[in-house]
Parts: structure tokens; sequence; C-alpha cells
């Protein structure tokens, strides 16, 4: 039976129930499919700092590395906002995008027809939208040096350096090409090169890149207008390919255009190694421990994680099926409520999966 080494880390808030519901199917889907999950579990972000002082332990990301492929769920606390910078639980999760190089974090929007009203946006607005958003993950405004936060001149200023160098832009530049190649062969860059000069040289680059890419129709888009874009006509995407910040923000927006930010899931990817499969949403501490979290975002990442980081296609596949499913026999998180729908818990919505499944 062919076997996988999967790192979970459930980390904080509604992490540990909506890791809950993800274990649970991708155990059904390996029975099913022929394949056996051997789990780690692993602590990350608050969780990792209540036991050992850090947000990522060198244990926890030497498991990773030793892996084929990590499922992180969410982490992050107001209970950790008053913590130096380094010590806090999202320097965890960056730390653990760095340590495993994973440049390129693939955000798919696509709205599946039993949502096509669960959308703050008119139905008409978001119908046959499928996206991708395509953002850079180990650099920029994230990473930039220096940074920091000084008393000077009796005032005090702090700073973070938005920088990017040209293989940093080339190589996630050739991920957006590629995709698009396979995808719709349309690209829009997404930048702000009429006033940053780090958005200059990314705008050159992907000009310059786009030589290797002549069935590739590529546009360029300042990032205020594609926020405006991606809510007024979203269907004029296909894939967008944003720096790091520009990246994070677009994508929450994005979200709404499925319903919830609870629907979508995002992979993390180097040019080797594991990758790491995580939603985009975070760890929800206004809902956590309440059975109201909606698992389906990380379902979705379970999937992905199936699909690109296990190359079991089939069993992606039927989970991505049984929430699609699940949503069209009317079942619903409280996250996506409309008229008619069953509303269920995290772990109501996880039976039904299993059992759509
Ligand atoms: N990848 C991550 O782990 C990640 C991502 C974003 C934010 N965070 C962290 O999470 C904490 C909270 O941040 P935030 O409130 O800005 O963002 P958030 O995504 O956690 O929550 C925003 C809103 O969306 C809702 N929501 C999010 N996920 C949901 C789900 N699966 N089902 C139903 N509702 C859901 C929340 O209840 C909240 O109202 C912070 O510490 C932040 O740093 C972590
Ligand atoms: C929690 C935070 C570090 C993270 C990010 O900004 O990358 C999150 O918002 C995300 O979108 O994955
Ligand atoms: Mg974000």
């Amino acid at each position: 039976m062919r076997q996988h080494r999967i790192v979970l880390l459930p980390g904080d808030g509604i992490g540990p129930e909506i890791t809950a519901v993800a274990k649970l199917l991708l155990d059904a889907a390996g029975e099913q499919h022929g394949f056996k999950l051997n789990f780690e579990q692993h602590p990350i972000g608050g969780v990792a700092i209540d036991a050992s002082g850090s947000p990522l332990p060198a244990s926890t990301l030497e498991a990773c590395q030793a892996s084929d492929a990590v499922l992180l769920a969410a982490i992050g606390s107001p209970r950790f906002d008053a913590l130096p910078r380094e010590q806090r639980p999202e320097t965890g999760l960056l730390s653990l995008r760095a340590g495993l190089k994973l440049f390129a974090n693939l955000r798919p929007v696509t709205i599946l027809p039993a949502l096509i009203d669960a959308s703050s946006l008119k139905a008409n607005v978001i119908k046959g939208v499928d996206l991708m958003v395509v953002r850079e993950l180990t650099g920029g405004i994230y990473f930039g040096q220096p940074k920091g936060r000084i008393e000077a001149d009796g005032d005090e200023r702090a700073f973070n350096t938005m920088t990017y160098s040209r293989t940093e832009v080339d190589r996630i530049a050739k991920v957006a090409f590629d995709l698009a190649r396979d995808r719709s062969g349309k690209l829009c860059s997404i930048d702000k090169a009429n006033v940053l000069d780090v958005s200059q040289l990314w705008r050159d680059r992907v000009d310059a890149l786009a030589a290797n890419y002549g069935d590739v129709e590529l546009s360029h888009m300042y990032v205020d207008n594609a926020a405006m874009q991606l809510v007024r006509n979203p269907r004029q995407f296909d894939v967008l390919l944003t720096g790091n910040l520009f990246g994070d923000i677009l994508s929450d927006e994005a979200a709404m255009l499925t319903g919830s930010i609870g629907m979508l899931p995002s992979a993390s990817l180097g040019s080797e190694g594991p990758g790491l499969f995580e939603p985009v949403h975070g760890s929800a501490p206004d809902i956590a421990g309440q059975d109201l979290a909606n698992p389906m975002a990380m379902v979705l990442c379970a999937a992905m994680m199936l699909r690109i980081g296990l190359k079991e296609n089939d069993a992606a596949t039927a989970l991505e099926g049984s929430v699609e499913r699940v949503l069209a026999a009317g079942f619903r998180t409280g996250d996506l409520m409309s008229e008619g729908c069953t509303q269920l818990g995290c772990a109501g919505m996880g039976e039904q999966l299993l059992q759509a499944l």
C-alpha cells in the first residue's frame, strides 16, 4: 500500500476543530483509494509558545522538513499581541514558510454553484468566477531589511522595507506564467509601479519573462485598481500574480466572492521538498471552541495536498466532490447560512462531508 508521511499543525483558535474534520476525511479517502497517511502532530503558533516559549520549535520545523507534506490549520491569538514580534505566533508561520523555502503561494478562488447566493456580491457578478492568486511568499515587505522601531529626534519611528530581487521576481513570475499557460492563457500582474521602485523592477522582470511565453496574454494592473476590479468584474481575471503583501490583502477580498473566507484553501510551494497546505483564513478567535467554524477551506487544503503534494488525484477529487455534494444538499455552517438551508456546526459538517465522500 502507498504510504505518505504527513505533519499536522492544528495551531490555535479554530485550528484543532477544523483539523479533526480534515483528518477524518483524509483517513477515509486513504482507505477508499488504497493509501495510508501516517500522521504526526506538532505545535506551532500560540500553543507552541505556551508549551516551549517558541512559536516554531526546532522539532516542528525538522518534522516538517522530513515529511511528504504539511497540513496547517491556523495560528494566532490576541493573547500574544503584546509579545515582541519574534515571539509572536505569526512569526512562527513566517519562519516555517521561510524554513521550507515556500516562495509560491497558490490561492484558487472558485465559485461553487450551490454558493452563488452566499456572496455579498450579486450572483450575476460572481457567476463563473475561477481565478488563481499566485502570491510571492518569502520576500517583499514581510521579510525586507532594515526594519524596526526607533526613538529619533524626540519622536518614535517604525519602518519596514519592501524589497525584491530580480531572482525573486523571476521565480514567482515563472510559476504564474506556467499556471496561466495551463489554464486560460491570461495573466495579470499586480503592482504599484506608478509609485514604488520595487514595483517597477517587478513589472520590468515580468515583461522580460513574457518573451518566453508568447502564448500567454499578459497585462499589468495597479493594486488599488485591482482591488476595485475584483468586486466590479472578477470574471476578467484568470491568474493574478502578486507580491507578498498585495496578495495577502487581495486574497481575503477575493474570498468574499466565494461566500466566505471559510471556503478558501491555499498551497505554499518551493522548488523542492514538502509543500505546506494552509487555509487563507486565520484562527478566528471570535468563534473558536464553539463548534461554529467552517471546516471546508481546511478540507479543500487537504484536497490540494493530496493532488499537488502526494499525487493522489482520485482522492483529491473525492474530497472536493464531497464538499460540493454537501453544499448542494443544503447544509451550511453559520458563515454561509441562507434561508432554506440547514445549519450545522463544525463537527456536524464533518460528519456530512464523511457521509458524502
Ligand atoms: N494562516 C494563518 O494561520 C492566519 C491567517 C490569517 C490570520 N491569522 C491570525 O488569526 C488571528 C485572527 O485574525 P483575523 O480575525 O484578522 O482573521 P480570521 O481569518 O481569523 O477571521 C476573520 C473573520 O472571519 C471569520 N472566519 C475565519 N475563518 C473562518 C471559518 N473557517 N469559518 C467561519 N468563519 C471564519 C472569523 O470568525 C472572523 O470573523 C490573528 O492572530 C491573525 O494573525 C492567521
Ligand atoms: C498570519 C499572517 C502571517 C498570514 C500572512 O500575512 O501571510 C495570513 O494573513 C495569511 O494570509 O496567510
Ligand atoms: Mg492573510
